[in-house]
C-alpha cells in the first residue's frame, strides 16, 4: 500500500472542489458577503453627520431621522451577517457530506492489509472528524477571513478619504499586525496538528476497548483499561493546553497591540482637530474606524487556529484517500454459473510487515463440486488460507486458481459474487433483517429471501418475526447468527464457498442445525471448511492437515481414516469421532 504524504499538495487542494457549492448558491453568499461588509462601513458616517449637526444646532427631529437611519443600518447590517452565516453553513454541511461520502467509499474499499494498520476509531475521526473541522473552516473562511479583509480594505479606504495621512498611519499599523499574525501562525502549526493526533489516537483506543467491553468485563479488567485510557487522555489534555496557550498568548498580545492602535488614533485625531483640519464629528469617525478594525482582525486570528486544524485535517484526508488498495482488480470474470474448481500451486504467504512465513509450498486441488476440510492447530495458518482463496490478500509466492482463473486477474465484482465465505465472528448490523441479509444491497424480493432463511433453517424463526423481514435485528444467539450467515450465503448462491467454521461450543441441537446448513450449502458448490470440530468433517470429500503454515498431510478423507498411521486418523482417535 502506498504511504500517505503528511504534507499538503495540489492533490489535497483538489479536494476542495468536493466543497465546493454551485453557481447560485455562490452568487448568494457572495452578495450576503458583500452587503454585511458595506452596510457596518457606513455607520460611522452617519455618527460623524450626528455630531457635526448636533454641535451646529440642528433640530431634535433631524437629529432623530439620523438616529433612525442609523438603526436601519444596524439593524440591516446585522440582517446581512446571519443571512451570510446561515448560507455559508449550509454550504459548508452540503460539502462536508459529500466529502464524508466519498471517504467512506473510499475506506470502505480499502484492503484487510490497510484495516489492520488503521483502527475504526481512527478511523471515524479522519471521515468525521477531519470533516467537520475543514467544513467549520470553510464556513469561518468565508464569514471571518474574507468579509473580515474586505471590511479592513474599506476602513482603510474609507479613512483615506478622510485625512490620507491618517490613512498611511492605519494602514501601516494594519500591515504591522497582520504581519505579525503571519509570524504567529507557524507557532500555531504544530500544536493544533498534535492536539488532533492525540484525539484521533483517543477515539482508536476508545473504539477498540469499548468493542471489546464483554471480554473486558469477564476479564475483570476494567480497573485497568481505564488506567491505561486516563493515560491516552492525559495525552490529549497535554495537547490541547499546549494549543489553547498558544491561543490565549496570541489573543492578549493582539489585545494589547489594539490598545497601542487606539491610542495612537486618538492622539493623531486630538492633533489634527487642534490644527483646525478635522471636525469633532471626523474625529468620533475615525475613532469608530479604528474600533472597527479590532473585530476583523480577532477573528482572523482565531481563523489562523481553525485553519491550522483544517489544513491538517485536508492532509489526513488527502493521505487517506491517496491510500490505494494493494491488490491490484483483475478484469477477467470468473464462470458465471455452477461450481467452481479451486487449485492452489506452490502457496506461500507472510503477512505485510511481517517476516514471519505464514503459509509456504502450499498445494491443493479440488474439483468442481468437491470439498475439503483444512484441520490444523491454532496458528497453523488455516484462516489465512481461507482468505488468499477470497482474495482478501494475494500469495507472495504462486497461485491460487478458482475456476481455472488466476485471482489476481479475476473481476472482483464476479469474485465476490461467486465465492461465498461464512466467517467465525458473523457481523450482524442494527438494521432490518432484510439489511442484514442483502447487506444494504437491492433486495431480491421477499420470496428469495425467505427461501435463503428457510434453506438456512431459519424458516420458523423468519415466520415469527413480528414485522416480517423488515423488523430491526435485536440480539440474536450465536447459532442464530451462524445461521443467518448461512442465509447470507444460499442468496449469493456462490460457485465456491469458505466456511470458516465457528470455534465456539454450541448446544447439540443448533450444533445439528448448523451441520444440516452446512450439508445443503455445500450441495452442488465447491467448499472448503476451515474445522475446529473434527465431527463436522463427517462428509467432505478431502483432507488437508496444516501445521506451521505447511500441509503435513493430504488425501481423500475416506483413505485418511482407513489408514491406521495416517495423522488424520490419530486426530480423529483422539477427539473420539468415529472414523
Ligand atoms: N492479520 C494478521 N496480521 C499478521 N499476522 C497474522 C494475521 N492474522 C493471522 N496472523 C498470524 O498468522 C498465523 C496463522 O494464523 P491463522 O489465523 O491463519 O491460523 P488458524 O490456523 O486459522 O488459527 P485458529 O485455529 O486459531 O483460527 C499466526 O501466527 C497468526 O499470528
Amino acid at each position: 500500500m502506498r504511504p500517505s504524504d503528511s504534507r499538503t499538495s495540489s492533490s489535497d487542494l483538489s479536494l476542495l472542489r468536493l466543497l465546493r457549492p454551485g453557481r447560485r448558491q455562490s452568487a448568494a453568499l457572495a452578495a450576503a458577503v458583500a452587503a454585511a461588509t458595506a452596510l457596518p462601513l457606513a455607520a460611522p458616517q452617519i455618527t460623524r453627520r450626528f455630531v457635526d449637526d448636533a454641535i451646529a444646532g440642528a433640530s431634535i427631529r433631524h437629529l432623530t431621522l439620523i438616529a433612525l437611519g442609523y438603526l436601519g443600518l444596524a439593524a440591516g447590517g446585522q440582517a446581512a451577517r446571519m443571512l451570510t452565516a446561515w448560507l455559508a453553513s449550509r454550504l459548508a454541511w452540503d460539502g462536508a457530506n459529500r466529502l464524508r461520502e466519498r471517504l467512506t467509499e473510499h475506506t470502505l474499499g480499502l484492503d484487510l492489509a490497510f484495516h489492520g494498520r488503521h483502527t475504526p476509531g481512527e478511523l471515524i475521526e479522519r471521515v468525521d472528524g477531519d470533516v467537520v473541522a475543514v467544513g467549520d473552516f470553510v464556513v469561518a473562511f468565508l464569514l471571518d477571513v474574507v468579509a473580515g479583509v474586505l471590511l479592513l480594505a474599506g476602513v482603510v479606504a474609507v479613512v483615506f478619504t478622510v485625512d490620507w495621512r491618517i490613512g498611511a498611519v492605519l494602514l501601516a499599523y494594519c500591515l504591522l499586525i497582520g504581519y505579525g499574525m503571519v509570524r504567529a501562525q507557524r507557532l500555531a502549526v504544530p500544536s493544533a496538528a498534535g492536539s488532533r493526533a492525540a484525539n484521533a489516537t483517543l477515539m482508536g483506543v476508545l473504539e477498540e476497548r469499548l468493542a471489546g467491553a464483554e471480554d473486558l468485563r469477564a476479564n475483570g479488567a476494567g480497573e485497568h483499561t481505564v488506567r491505561r485510557f486516563h493515560q491516552t487522555s492525559a495525552a490529549v489534555l497535554r495537547a490541547e493546553r499546549h494549543d489553547a496557550r498558544i491561543g490565549t498568548t496570541l489573543l492578549a498580545g493582539t489585545s494589547v497591540a489594539f490598545a497601542a492602535g487606539t491610542a495612537i488614533m486618538l492622539a493623531l485625531a486630538a492633533w489634527t482637530m487642534e490644527t483646525g483640519a478635522l471636525t469633532v464629528g471626523t474625529a468620533v469617525l475615525l475613532f469608530q474606524y479604528t474600533l472597527m478594525v479590532r473585530a476583523p482582525f480577532e477573528r482572523l486570528i482565531d481563523q489562523i487556529r481553525q485553519y491550522q486544524a483544517a489544513l491538517a485535517g485536508l492532509s489526513r484526508i488527502a493521505g487517506l484517500l491517496a491510500e490505494r488498495p494493494s491488490l491490484i482488480p483483475g478484469t477477467r470474470p470468473l464462470p458465471a454459473t455452477g461450481p467452481l474448481g479451486l487449485r492452489l500451486d506452490g502457496v506461500g504467504f507472510s503477512y505485510p510487515g511481517d517476516d514471519e512465513q505464514v503459509l509456504s509450498g502450499i498445494d491443493l486441488t479440488l474439483a468442481p463440486g468437491e470439498t475439503l476440510g483444512l484441520v490444523g492447530r491454532t496458528g497453523s495458518g488455516k484462516t489465512t488460507l481461507g482468505r488468499l482463496v477470497l482474495r482478501l490478500h494475494d500469495p507472495v509466492e504462486g497461485t491460487v486458481l478458482v475456476g481455472g482463473l488466476d485471482l489476481r486477474e479475476a473481476d472482483p465484482r464476479s469474485l465476490r459474487a461467486r465465492i461465498g465465505v461464512v466467517t467465525q465472528d458473523v457481523q450482524l448490523f442494527a438494521a432490518s433483517v432484510r439489511d442484514n441479509l442483502t447487506l444494504f444491497r437491492p433486495s431480491p424480493g421477499d420470496e428469495r429471501l425467505r427461501a435463503a432463511l428457510a434453506a438456512a433453517g431459519l424458516g420458523e424463526w423468519a415466520d415469527a418475526l413480528p414485522d416480517g423481514l423488515d423488523t430491526e435485528l435485536r440480539t440474536v444467539s450465536a447459532g442464530q447468527a451462524q445461521l443467518l450467515a448461512f442465509a447470507r450465503a444460499f442468496l449469493a448462491d456462490p460457485g465456491l464457498v469458505v466456511l470458516d467454521e465457528a470455534s465456539s461450543r454450541l448446544d447439540p441441537a443448533t450444533e445439528r442445525r448448523i451441520e444440516d446448513g452446512v450439508a445443503r450449502l455445500l450441495r452442488g458448490r465447491t467448499g472448503v471448511i476451515i474445522a475446529h470440530r473434527l465431527s463436522s468433517l463427517a462428509r467432505v470429500d478431502k483432507i488437508a492437515v496444516l501445521d506451521h503454515g505447511k500441509i503435513v498431510e493430504y488425501g481423500r478423507r475416506a483413505d485418511l481414516a482407513a489408514d491406521p498411521h495416517s495423522r488424520f486418523g490419530r486426530l480423529l482417535d483422539l477427539a473420539g469421532v468415529s472414523r
